[in-house]
């Protein structure tokens, strides 16, 4: 296990931020944590990294507890945080440099690793700007090379993708997914369910402070009663009509609007057959049909009873 989290409490005071956390993040995973605001990540991740002390629990890396000097294990970690941490008197390069340097003392491989970099995250271009100059979406490149120039074995995230263009957005997900092919294992902190889905190969949801789930999202789409939701083009529907669609087996719940009904349906067999057959019995008109199995929004909405995206 590269991470292992055992009954982690931290408190704040009165307010409990990590309320007995459990969490193992395995070799070569994307392991994504994924909670609202105020649910305890940035806390986690200060805990993982030895910044912030704990009130109980434990927490091993390579079954190793993270002191002061273990040296042999920070040089194995890559960091990526979410708020700018690069220096404004240095270029591109040099502050990638820089950060290499903090890990290799022959010079000539800090050249070679700056370089590697640097066309690894697409910056040819921009090696000779100061930070100042560069838009949100290199900048956020460039602090994900000062991160990863080391090449540690595990890579820490913090939104390492949020607030940037879309080119810049495909280029870091490409890099993050190279790196997991590589070998990398990588613990990926975001409030985005969207980046977590596409990202993330297991997934811990925090609420509070607290593990609400945890799996790969097949593992987590599986927890939920929603099989799939099923949704009409239908031109008009009476509402006793609704009324009986909301009563047929299987389906947990129906809404029409806008000449769309969207039919929520149970995991089971002919959901959408019993669907259709209602409605031409019923001799009532229907257009395109979309049916679109669960997503890692309808898992966080079932089990907290609101949507992360509140
Ligand atoms: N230094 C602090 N002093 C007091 N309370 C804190 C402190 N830091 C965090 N908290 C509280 O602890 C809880 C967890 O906060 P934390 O920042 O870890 O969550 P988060 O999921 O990272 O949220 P965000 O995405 O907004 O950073 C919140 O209720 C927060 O208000």
């Amino acid at each position: 296990m590269v991470i292992e989290v055992k009954n982690l409490v931290k408190r704040y005071d009165k307010i409990i931020a990590l309320d007995y956390l459990e969490l193992k993040v395995k070799e070569g995973q994307i392991h994504g944590i994924l909670g609202p605001a105020g649910s305890g990540k940035t806390t986690l991740l200060e805990c993982i990294l030895g910044l912030k002390k704990y009130d109980k629990g434990s927490i091993l890396l390579w079954d190793k507890k993270l002191e002061k000097d273990s040296y042999d294990i920070k040089r194995n970690i890559g960091v990526v945080l979410a708020e700018e941490a690069v220096f404004e008197e240095l270029t591109l390069y040099e502050n990638i440099s820089y950060f290499c340097s903090l890990y290799e003392t022959d010079k000539q491989k800090v050249k070679e690793l700056t370089r590697e970099t640097i066309e690894f995250l697409g910056l040819e271009d921009f090696v000779r700007l100061y930070p100042k100059k560069l838009s949100q979406g290199l900048l956020k490149r460039l602090q994900f090379a000062c991160g990863i120039v080391h090449k540690p074995t595990l890579l820490i995230l913090d939104e390492p993708i949020d607030g940037t263009d879309p080119h810049s957005r495909k280029k870091l997900a490409d890099c993050i997914i190279e790196l997991k092919n590589r070998g990398t294992t990588i613990l990926y902190f975001s409030q985005n369910i969207d980046e977590i889905e596409q990202l993330c190969t297991e997934i811990t949801m925090l609420e509070k402070g607290r593990v609400i789930a945890q799996g790969t999202k097949e593992e987590l789409k599986n927890m939920i009663s929603l099989g799939e939701k099923i949704t009409l083009e239908v031109y008009s529907l009476l509402e006793s009509q609704l009324q009986i669609i909301r009563e047929l087996p299987n389906v947990s719940g129906a809404e029409y609007d806008n000449q769309m009904l969207v039919v929520k349906a149970k995991k089971g067999r002919n959901n959408l057959v019993m669907l259709l057959d209602y409605l031409q019995e019923q001799k009532i008109p229907f257009g395109r049909i979309i049916t679109e199995m669960p997503t890692l929004d309808d898992v966080y909405l079932e089990i907290t009873g609101k949507e992360l995206k509140d």
